[in-house]
C-alpha cells in the first residue's frame, strides 16, 4: 500500500501532517527562479523567447509563433471531427455550466442618501481574459468549458486560450471544445512562458488583463509572479482532494475517488479522513486491488506515496476541525448525513455531499466551476467564477443641495489631513463656504 497511514491522537500527528504540504515551500525556491527567469526573457525578447521555451519545453518545431495560433477553421474542423457522443456530452456540460454560472452575475445598483446624492455601483466586464488550459501530461477539454464560459456570461470581448501542445499534437475534444464555448482565439504554447506572453504581449501573443486556469506548479508559480501586472484568479495548482468518511461508504468508491485526483500529477494531494480503523484498512484493501488496474498507476503511487495519508481521527467533527487547516481544494463529504457535518466546514474550494456525489461530477458537468483554490489558499480563494471576470467601478453624484452636507464633513477631515487642496475644492461648492483662503 503506497500511502502512510496517521493517527491524530499520536504525538507527532501534527508535524506528519504538515508534511503533506512542506513539500510545496522546498520545491517553490527552485521553481520561483526558473520561472522569474523565464518570465523575464519573454518580457525582454517576445517572440524569439517564446519560440525557444515552446521548442525546450513542448518540441513544438514552429518556424514562427505565428504558427502556434489554430484558427476558427481548424476549431470548426475540430468539431465536425469528434464522435457525436463527444460532442453531446461537451455540449451538455456547457449547458449546465452555463447555467450555474448565470446565477452568478453581479448586477449595477443605486440607491439616492436623505440628502439627494446619488451613490452606487456599476459593473463592468473584463475587456480581455487570457485563459490557461493544462496540456502538459493530460488534455482537458473540461478545463476549456469551465475557464471560459464564466467569461463569456460576464461578457468579456476577447478570450485567448492557450495551451500546450506536446510534440505539436493538437487534441481535438480541446479544440472542439474551444469553439463550443466560444474562444476568441487559440495559441499552442503553455507553461511559465504561456503565462508570461499573456502579461507582456509579444510581437503575436496579445496582452489581457486578467489570466484565470489551472496548470502545474511552473504555471502556478509564473500567475503569482505576474500578478500586478494582470489580474489572475486564484493559485490552482495540483489537485487535492480529501474525504472524510464515516465508514459506510463502499471502500472501493472512495479508493477510487482518491485515485481521481492522484492521476493527475506526481504533486497531487489525496488524503482520507475516518474514525473507524477497520474502515481505513478496508481502503488500503481497495487501494492495493484497484492499483494495478489503473492506466496512470504511475503517477498515481507517486502522488499517493509523497502526498497520501489514509488518517485515523477521533471523530467526524476532528476530522472536519483537520480539514479545515488543509483548506482542500475538493472536499468530499462522504457521510450518511453530510448536511449536519456542513455548517462547521469553514475552508475548502467544492463540497460534495453524500456518498453519491463523487469529485468527478464536478469535474466536468454538475455545474459548479472545476477551477478552484489549491495548496491551502481556499482560506481566502472562491472558485473560479463570473465574478472573477467582472469589475466594480464606485457611483458618486451629488447635487447642489446634496453637498453641503458632505462638503463640510469632507472639509473638516481633509483639514485634519493638512491637505487644503482637498479641502478647498470641496469648500468652493458650499452655498456659505466661510473662509477657504488657505
Ligand atoms: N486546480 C484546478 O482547478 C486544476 C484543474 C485541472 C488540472 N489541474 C492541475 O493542472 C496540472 C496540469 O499539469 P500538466 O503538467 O499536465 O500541464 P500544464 O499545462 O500545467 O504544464 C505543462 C507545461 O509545464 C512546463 N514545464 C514542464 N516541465 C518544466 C520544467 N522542468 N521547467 C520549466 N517548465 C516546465 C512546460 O512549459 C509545459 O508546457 C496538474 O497539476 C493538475 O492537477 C488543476
Ligand atoms: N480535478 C481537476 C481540478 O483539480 C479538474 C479536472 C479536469 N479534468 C479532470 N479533472
Ligand atoms: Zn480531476
Amino acid at each position: 500500500m503506497p500511502m502512510q497511514r496517521l493517527d491524530s491522537s499520536a504525538a507527532d500527528f501534527n508535524h506528519r501532517l504538515q508534511q503533506l504540504t512542506a513539500w510545496e515551500e522546498e520545491l517553490d525556491l527552485a521553481v520561483n527562479d526558473t520561472v522569474r527567469q523565464i518570465i523575464a526573457d519573454i518580457a525582454a525578447r517576445g517572440d524569439q523567447a517564446l519560440l525557444e521555451y515552446t521548442r525546450r519545453f513542448d518540441q513544438l518545431p514552429a518556424e514562427r509563433v505565428a504558427d502556434l495560433e489554430v484558427g476558427p477553421e481548424r476549431l470548426r474542423q475540430a468539431l465536425a471531427a469528434v464522435s457525436a457522443e463527444h460532442r453531446a456530452a461537451l455540449e451538455q456540460a456547457a449547458g449546465r455550466i452555463r447555467e450555474y454560472h448565470q446565477h452568478q452575475m453581479q448586477d449595477s445598483w443605486q440607491y439616492h442618501d436623505a440628502a439627494g446624492n446619488l451613490l452606487g455601483q456599476q459593473i463592468n466586464a473584463l475587456e480581455s481574459a487570457g485563459v490557461y488550459v493544462p496540456g502538459g501530461k493530460a488534455s482537458y477539454p473540461s478545463s476549456v468549458l469551465m475557464n471560459t464560459i464564466p467569461a463569456k456570461v460576464a461578457g468579456v470581448e476577447n478570450i485567448v486560450m492557450v495551451v500546450p501542445s506536446p510534440a505539436g499534437k493538437l487534441n481535438d475534444l480541446v479544440l472542439a471544445a474551444a469553439a463550443i464555448a466560444g474562444v476568441d482565439r487559440v495559441f499552442t504554447i503553455g507553461g511559465a512562458q504561456a503565462v508570461a506572453a499573456l502579461a507582456y504581449g509579444t510581437e503575436t501573443i496579445p496582452a489581457v488583463d486578467k489570466i484565470v486556469g489551472p496548470g502545474n506548479i511552473y504555471v502556478a508559480t509564473a500567475k503569482r509572479l505576474v500578478f500586478g501586472r494582470v489580474g489572475i484568479d486564484m493559485i490552482a495548482g495540483p489537485s487535492e482532494i480529501l474525504v472524510i468518511c464515516d465508514g459506510s461508504t463502499d471502500p472501493d468508491w472512495v479508493a477510487m475517488d482518491l485515485f481521481s485526483q492522484a492521476e493527475h500529477d506526481e504533486n497531487a494531494q489525496a488524503i482520507l479522513l475516518c474514525p473507524d480503523p477497520a474502515y481505513l484498512d478496508a481502503v488500503a484493501a481497495s487501494i492495493d486491488k484497484l492499483l494495478p488496474q489503473m492506466e496512470r498507476a504511475d503517477i498515481i503511487r507517486a502522488s499517493l506515496a509523497a502526498r497520501g495519508a489514509l488518517v485515523l481521527t477521533r471523530n467526524l467533527e476532528e476530522a472536519v476541525s483537520i480539514s479545515n487547516r488543509l483548506a482542500p481544494e475538493h472536499l468530499e463529504l462522504s457521510v450518511a448525513d453530510p448536511e449536519q457535518l456542513l455548517p462547521q466546514v469553514r475552508h475548502a474550494g467544492a463540497i460534495f455531499m453524500g456518498p453519491y456525489t463523487s469529485e468527478s461530477l464536478g469535474d466536468y458537468c454538475a455545474g459548479p466551476n472545476h477551477v478552484l483554490p489549491t495548496s491551502r489558499s481556499a482560506r481566502f480563494f472562491s472558485p473560479l467564477g463570473v465574478y472573477d471576470f467582472q469589475k466594480r467601478s464606485s457611483l458618486i453624484m451629488c447635487s447642489e443641495q446634496g453637498v453641503q452636507q458632505l462638503g463640510r464633513v469632507a472639509s473638516v477631515l481633509a483639514r485634519g489631513e493638512s491637505l487644503t487642496a482637498h479641502a478647498r475644492s470641496a469648500e468652493m461648492r458650499l452655498e456659505a463656504p466661510g473662509d477657504s483662503a488657505t
